[in-house]
């Protein structure tokens, strides 16, 4: 891990499953909301399986799933139409439970907080780049003590394409001034690197994250860690 640390100025971390814990925080939330709308309830191994590719694909994908498992279950096209029709008022429910729950049932990971202040301690700038909304992501960081390390955090609506495309991570560099060749990207899942892999920059995956219920050593990457600490020049 130092020869691929000594090769960069930067990196961008993700946050949901690489950082932090949120998988309670999404599954409180998402209770809340279903309950609101009179919705069955959906278990938490399904949820770990959805997240990653932001709120409002998490939404559609809980939606849809409650629906299929239904007593009268939908045919595949009207289960599109009536998610769609039940979405804006479950998006609204579950911002609202979301921003009242964000960070009392989730976790930073062992050696997270480590890993960051021995990145940053090794001269290396720090932004943290997740496909959550960046009005979530930021209050999280500082209930968990970590926003500090960052010069900068997006989330899933600060550019117009969310991870796996490459445009958040091309400009997060930018914003930090790194060359993409540079700028190591440290996520969970699939969606870090192949953003990483498209916008040319170098990626490390951590191993107890959320990557859409496959093994991540699966994934192609420069490399993989147990933990963040293990991150150090
Ligand atoms: O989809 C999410 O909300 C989580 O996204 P992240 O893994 O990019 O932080
Ligand atoms: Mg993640």
């Amino acid at each position: 891990m130092s020869a691929l640390l000594a090769r960069v100025d930067a990196a961008i971390v993700d946050l949901d499953g690489t950082l932090v814990d949120t998988l309670g925080d999404f599954a409180e939330a998402l209770g809340r909301m279903l309950a609101d709308l009179q919705l069955p309830a959906i278990d938490t191994a399904s949820i770990e399986r959805m997240v990653g590719k932001g709120s409002e694909h998490l939404l559609r994908s809980v939606l849809k799933h409650v629906l299929a498992g239904a007593d009268q279950a939908p045919g595949a096209t009207d289960l599109e139409a009536q998610a769609e029709r039940l979405y804006p008022q479950a998006w609204e429910r579950y911002q609202h439970h979301y921003l009242a729950v964000n960070g009392q049932f989730a976790r930073v990971y062992p050696g997270a907080a480590e890993g960051l202040a021995a990145l940053r301690a090794a001269g290396l700038r720090l932004a943290c780049l997740t496909n959550k909304p960046t009005d979530f992501a930021v209050p999280l960081l500082r209930a968990k003590g970590l926003l500090e390390n960052f010069e900068h955090v997006f989330g899933g609506d600060a550019f117009a394409r969310k991870k796996p495309d490459p445009l958040p991570l091309l400009q997060t560099c930018e914003a930090l001034g790194s060359a993409p060749a540079r700028t190591l990207m440290i996520g969970d899942s699939s969606n870090d690197a192949q953003a990483a892999r498209a916008a040319g920059c170098p990626v490390v995956l951590v191993g107890y994250g959320y990557n859409h219920g496959r093994p991540v050593r699966e994934v192609d990457a420069d490399g993989y860690v147990d933990d963040l600490s293990e991150l150090r020049r």
